[in-house]
């Protein structure tokens, strides 16, 4: 068994225990299931930098990140730094995270945030809802074509936005669809960790142009940034490169300085 496959076989015991705890009527009466989402996809479109910051505290590829810190200072710092969006890890054995840190989150910031976790079923995206989600990631390495429509059109139906990410061609082919965003194309590879920005460059020209094109992880330069601008890309997601310093939000700041006086 692959990491990725692991990560889903939990995530279907843990699904089965939480819907014991907490009924799907519960989770859509939350106050925050009420709230209007905010849309990264057109801030995106009209942002000058275009990146999303995550908080990330360990991960099966390099295990602890940075277990130090506050998510509210974190993602009043991102805010501060004029980043368009915000990544919140809700995964907790493998990445520390929980949807606690979604909702802290979002009580901090006005920005679109996103809930980065392996969604397998219709009650995580209401979970999302009621945590203060914007958006929703959907990951075709781990979904058929039929979930990917039937999550992604029930997502919309509740006013979610949704990232779909690919890593390869074949899982791009069979995912395009009008429900959908955002396309990511995730450099890596999470069943081998192996990670390459080529993977983003080589992609880019088979992705629709009317999908906003999203690069993700392994970015750790404004260089890689201005690269992948070439090949159409609107949106950046950095986890490590921001979440290994002892200030996230103040590494955000001088990157997204250095990227707006880069020629
Ligand atoms: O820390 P990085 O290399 O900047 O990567 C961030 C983000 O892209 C990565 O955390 C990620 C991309 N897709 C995922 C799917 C699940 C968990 C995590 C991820």
């Amino acid at each position: 068994m692959n990491i990725l496959d692991k990560i889903i076989a939990d995530k279907h015991k843990e699904l089965v225990l939480k819907k014991l705890v907490i009924p799907i009527s519960q989770l859509e009466q939350a106050a925050l299931f009420e709230r209007e989402t905010i849309s990264l996809a057109e801030e995106l479109k009209t942002s000058k930098t275009g990146i999303i910051a995550e908080h990330k505290r360990r991960s099966p590829s390099k295990s602890v990140i940075n277990q130090d810190l506050n998510v509210e200072d974190v993602a009043r710092g991102y805010e501060d730094a004029g980043i368009s969006g915000m990544s919140v890890l809700t995964d907790g054995k493998y990445f520390g995270g929980s949807l606690d840190d979604l909702l802290y989150a979002r009580a901090a910031v006005k920005m679109p945030l996103l809930r980065k976790e392996f969604i397998i079923d219709e009650y995580q995206l209401l979970e999302a809802k009621a945590h203060g989600a914007d958006v929703i990631l959907l990951i075709a390495a781990v979904l058929e074509r039929e979930q990917i429509k039937s999550l992604s059109e029930f997502a919309k139906s509740i006013g979610l936005e949704v990232l779909l990410e690919v890593h390869n061609e074949e899982e791009l082919q069979k995912s395009i669809m009008p429900s959908l965003d955002m396309l990511g194309v995730n450099n890596r590879n999470l069943k081998t960790f192996e990670v390459s920005i080529e993977i983003s460059k080589t992609l880019s020209e088979k992705i629709p142009e009317d999908f906003v094109k999203v690069s993700e992880s392994g970015i750790s330069s404004v260089k890689a940034i201005k690269d992948l601008q070439q090949y159409g890309y609107k949106g950046f997601l950095i986890g490590e490169n921001f979440m290994k310093t002892n200030n996230p939000g103040k590494a955000a700041v001088e990157f997204v300085r250095e990227l707006s006086t880069s020629p």
